[in-house]
């Protein structure tokens, strides 16, 4: 076995003291791990030198990157993780590594196919190549190390008898990834792609390589002892209902027991239904006597060759793809916990206390100490630059002259501009699509040029880009297409004729369709419907329907969208601004800008004193409901306080920001409506904004932050508002003698940074907020923003609270509960869940009185029963549609809001309406086996394939389809007639 690594053993059991086990951590700063390496480096005898000063140097780079971030060795107990703990944030690194790498493994899939065999093997810790090596009543969970290095030198063995001796047949590609458990065990995941002849087709095939049962006792002795030792799951169910592998609802993660089975089939999941024939077998596990149901797949050569878990599937269904990469990059284990401050015990203050941390375990340390890889991939994948002419990124010194790194020859080119100019004299290379490059030249990004490739193999993938980039997009589409181009402009001309966009050369080569289903349905509305409507309408096929050229779309409707302008103006030119100027409005309110949809040949600017006085004779325009004038007089004492605090300010001209904190109910949009209508009605400018649309239809004159503000959709700490000093909007912030932004901690803490700056700008002020009046208000009990896969501790980095601007900020607090001054108790015990005291448990879940639910007995029944509690006469509410306003289910994902909806929609009173997505076939032999599966898909941002309707059944808008109108994510409506 390969394993060229000195034994530095007594030195770090001295220095830090490793006794306990695995499980026991200590966490340690990226520094301090980087005193420990310098510090073993001095340590280690002489002719060891060398090697650790190679090793050393890696370490260094790593922890300058932040990819080393913690070391956890020691003991843990709550004094230690509780306390005295600190961790940099950018010590926490990962996932956007891991979604490159995710991409690049997708990438080996579109070439080599779907992978064939899914690995996994875990680290035995009893081998005897570590257990050799103990002392006396020494345990090899001391010794990390060892069991880091035994491991690795196992791994390089396996892959040795996988890809060089090829036992399960030639491997076309292949990707492994080593995990370490919060346990501390390493263990690696493989997936395995072979070659076209090798190919596993047939459940005989599967056999060859995968058994899963109890080898006889008599005739294999050596097996049916490994199996015994490694492969039995569990047990687990009613067995043993504690073990780690049991959900909560009583079931096995893994499903087992399995079924027994007479032989091996497809089946209709990832993996194929072994053979586990019921033979009566029986080994005893824990106390218990188990069959062939409970062994986890195995390989018979393998499982004897190697001593340890080694888990063997075939992947038989083109499932298995995206849920096994997704698996194996799942990226690193993470923890996150509190540092609890005695001293302000509120909960606001609370939530900036979670530290979240990477978790590594001392096999895991030591694994990266050594420098061995966490990954790999055969063939490599190299991701090649995508970029429209002269939009490359140049990388410089700070200290280097802009002017001389624009001028200089190397900063012109790239590997997609080298691309273009070895076509230009190489034959061979015009034969080639841009991906297929790299298989044959090499980039030098020191010379910046492509050379010819001698070795090696290598594919290459296009970085990807959404359709919503524009250009970007069409440009991929292209160079994925077409070959042998000399330029950027090449690229763009179809039979001597050069397009002006790509997307227009893409869709003259074939490439593209055409919006004719889009163009039907326009033409179709321009028959009935007002010009207005067809601009909205206009606007929400560009955001939704994602048309393939808007250009033509825009050409041909632009006439009947402009009809109304037309009878009052004159210019055409200024007709045509006024009718983009509409859609432009509708945009903006979905969050896009018009100018992302190239509707004319150059941007659109509009001329802002042109509609300058608008913008604010709208705001000042707005209606003023009487029950908002009226609400001044009946808000109870803390909302008075509130109220009379914000407007002295207001009034008094002076610099103030304030945040209203309270729970849901406590009437903080009563309390907004009464601050509006007391402005408005002195006939100043208030403005009423809030995160989304939702809540800023509720407010009159509401918009949401994003598009009164225009805030740009990904920010970070460097963004501003695309507010010019001297537009239309920036004259409105100035004369706006306050701005309410409700349900702000949803709101992430750049957007109100983004707000504080541009208010600072065009007010040219030093103070905050440009020295407005601003309420925010919210609670920070309900939706914090969201972070994909966030943990705790990056919600709250994410949001108000960690902003520079959260000690500014003048806290007010609403704790009386108005919505539910009727039901105290009720009111009472939902304060006390949102401020996270019991009914919280110690175990972070909710204890709900008894009261409250509905007994579980089956999913089937409670779920009937649930409903019926719920809506308990669903067939008047058809009549009395008020009554079903009311009540709703809430569940957890989106899958049981579908399955609860098709329940719902049964028991409706009346007829029922099928309505079916539509796609458009590529290949009627296709379309059955294709549709039949993706339309089983419901991704987020997809509607479902089907929906149900009846007349006068509820339905809610899942779009921002037009916030200012209210029709805007979460708006309710009522299917009122068919067509
Ligand atoms: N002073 C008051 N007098 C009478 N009714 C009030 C008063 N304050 C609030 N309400 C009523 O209490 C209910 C809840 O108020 P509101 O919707 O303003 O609360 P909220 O804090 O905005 O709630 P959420 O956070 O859930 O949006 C509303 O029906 C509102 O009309």
């Amino acid at each position: 076995m390969k394993d060229p690594i000195v034994s530095c053993r007594e030195y770090y059991c001295y220095k830090l003291q490793i006794r306990e086990n695995f499980r026991s951590i200590l966490l340690l700063s990226g520094r301090l791990l980087q005193q420990f390496v310098v510090d073993m480096y001095v340590k280690i005898e002489t002719s060891r030198l060398d090697y650790f000063r190679s090793k050393q140097q890696h370490i260094r780079s790593e922890l300058y990157q932040g990819i080393v971030d913690t070391i956890t060795l020691g003991e843990t107990n709550a004094s230690n993780v509780g306390k005295q703990i600190i961790l940099p944030s950018s010590f926490i690194g990962g996932p956007r590594d891991m979604r490159k790498r995710y991409m690049e493994a997708m990438a080996l899939v579109q070439r080599y196919g779907k992978p064939d065999i899914f690995l996994t093997m875990t680290c035995n810790p009893n081998w005897q190549e570590i257990s050799n090596e103990l002392r006396l009543h020494e345990e090899s969970q001391n010794r990390p190390d060892l069991v880091a290095r035994v491991f690795r030198a196992k791994l390089e063995e396996l892959k040795d008898r996988l890809f060089k001796q090829q036992i399960f047949g030639k491997v076309s590609a292949y990707v492994y990834v080593i995990e370490h458990q919060k346990i501390g065990l390493p263990h690696a995941h493989f997936l395995i792609i072979l070659q076209r002849d090798w190919k596993l087709y047939a459940p005989e095939s599967f056999d060859e390589i995968v058994s899963a049962e109890i080898p006889d006792k008599n005739t294999n002795l050596h097996l049916h002892n490994a199996v015994v030792k490694h492969m039995m799951h569990g047990p687990c169910g009613v067995l043993n209902p504690t073990n780690v592998c049991m959900k909560k609802n009583g079931y096995c993660k893994s499903h087992y027991p399995k079924n027994f089975a007479s032989s091996t089939t497809v089946g209709n999941d990832c993996f194929p239904i072994y053979r586990r024939s019921d033979n009566r077998i029986t080994v005893k596990v824990r106390g218990h006597n188990l069959d062939n149901r409970w062994v986890v797949p195995y390989n018979p050569y393998l499982l004897a060759t190697f001593d340890c878990h080694i888990n063997i599937e075939i992947c038989s269904t083109i499932t298995a793809v995206k849920y096994l990469y997704k698996y194996i990059y799942k990226g690193h284990d993470r923890i996150a916990f509190n540092l609890v401050s005695e001293q302000n015990n509120q909960q606001i203050d609370e939530i900036q206390q979670f530290q979240s941390a990477r978790w590594i375990a001392p096999p895991e340390a030591m694994w990266r100490i050594y420098g061995f890889v966490v990954n790999e991939m055969y063939p490599a994948v190299y991701s090649l630059h995508l970029h429209l002419e002269d939009q490359h990124q140049v990388t410089f010194r700070a200290n280097e002259d802009l002017i001389n790194v624009l001028n200089s020859d190397r900063s012109a080119k790239s590997m997609l501009t080298e691309f273009f100019a070895l076509n230009r004299v190489d034959e061979n290379a015009r034969t080639l699509l841009y991906k297929e490059f790299p298989e044959f030249y090499v980039w030098s990004q020191q010379y910046k040029e492509w050379t010819c490739r001698k070795k090696k193999t290598v594919i290459g993938r296009i970085i990807t880009a959404n359709p919503f980039e524009g250009e970007r997009y069409y440009l991929r589409i292209l160079l994925n297409h077409v070959r042998g181009h000399l330029s950027f402009e090449d690229l763009r001309t179809v039979d001597g004729v050069v397009a002006p966009t790509f997307r227009e050369a893409a869709t003259m080569h074939g490439l593209l369709q055409r919006d004719s289903g889009l163009e039907d349905c326009l033409h179709e509305a321009s028959l009935y419907q007002m010009p207005s409507s067809l601009r909205r309408l206009f606007a929400t096929i560009l955001v939704y329907c994602n048309p393939t050229n808007p250009r033509e779309l825009w050409e041909r409707f632009e006439q009947d969208m402009s009809i109304d302008f037309r009878s009052t103006e004159d210019s055409m030119l200024t007709v045509r601004m006024q009718v983009l100027r509409s859609i432009s409005f509708t945009l903006e309110s979905m969050g896009k800008h018009i100018n992302s949809f190239h509707l004319l040949d150059d941007d659109i600017c509009f001329d802002e004193d042109q509609f300058e006085s608008r913008e604010i004779d709208d705001e000042l325009a707005v209606e003023i409901p009487e029950e908002d004038t009226a609400a001044s007089e009946i808000l109870n004492s803390e909302q008075r306080h509130v109220y009379n605090s914000i407007l002295e300010n207001v009034f008094s001209n002076k610099t103030a920001t304030f945040f209203v904190d309270g729970p849901g109910g406590t009437g903080k949009t009563f309390l907004y409506k009464a601050l509006l209508a007391a402005v408005r009605s002195r006939k100043l400018v208030a403005l009423a904004t809030a995160s989304s649309g939702v809540a800023a239809s509720i407010l009159p004159g509401g918009r949401t932050a994003h598009s009164r503000f225009k805030i740009p959709l990904d920010t970070d700490e460097h963004s501003m508002c695309c507010v010019s000093k001297q537009s239309a909007i920036a004259k409105l912030l100035r004369v706006a003698r306050l701005i309410i932004w409700d349900e702000a901690p949803m709101s992430r803490k750049q957007h109100i940074e983004a707000l504080d700056k541009m208010l600072r700008d065009i007010n040219d002020s030093e103070l905050t907020f440009g020295g407005k009046v601003i309420v925010f208000g919210g609670d920070f009990r309900q939706v914090l923003p969201v972070v994909r896969k966030g943990t705790r501790q990056e919600h709250v980095d994410a949001s108000l609270v960690s902003s520079y601007l959260w000690p500014t900020l003048i806290k007010l607090r609403l704790t009386e509960n108005m919505r539910a001054r009727l039901d105290p108790v009720f009111s009472e015990y939902v304060l006390e869940l949102g401020n996270g005291m019991p009914p919280i448990t110690i175990d972070e879940t909710v204890k709900i009185p008894n009261g409250m639910l509905v007994p579980y007995e089956d999913d089937c029944t409670s779920l009937d029963h649930l409903i019926d509690v719920v809506f308990q006469d669903i067939h008047e509410y058809s009549i009395n549609i008020s009554a079903m306003m009311n009540r709703a289910i809430l569940t957890p994902k989106n899958s049981y809001v579908d399955e609860i909806n098709t329940l719902l929609i049964h028991r409706f009173p009346g007829e029922l309406r099928r309505y079916y997505s539509f796609d458009e076939a590529i290949d009627a032999s296709e379309q059955s086996v294709m549709e039949d599966f993706l339309n089983t898909l419901t991704p987020n941002g997809l509607p479902p394939h089907e929906l149900l309707l009846k007349i006068n059944c509820p339905i809610m808008l899942l779009r921002n389809i037009n916030p200012s109108e209210g029709l805007c994510n979460g708006t309710r409506l009522i299917c009122r007639a068919f067509d």
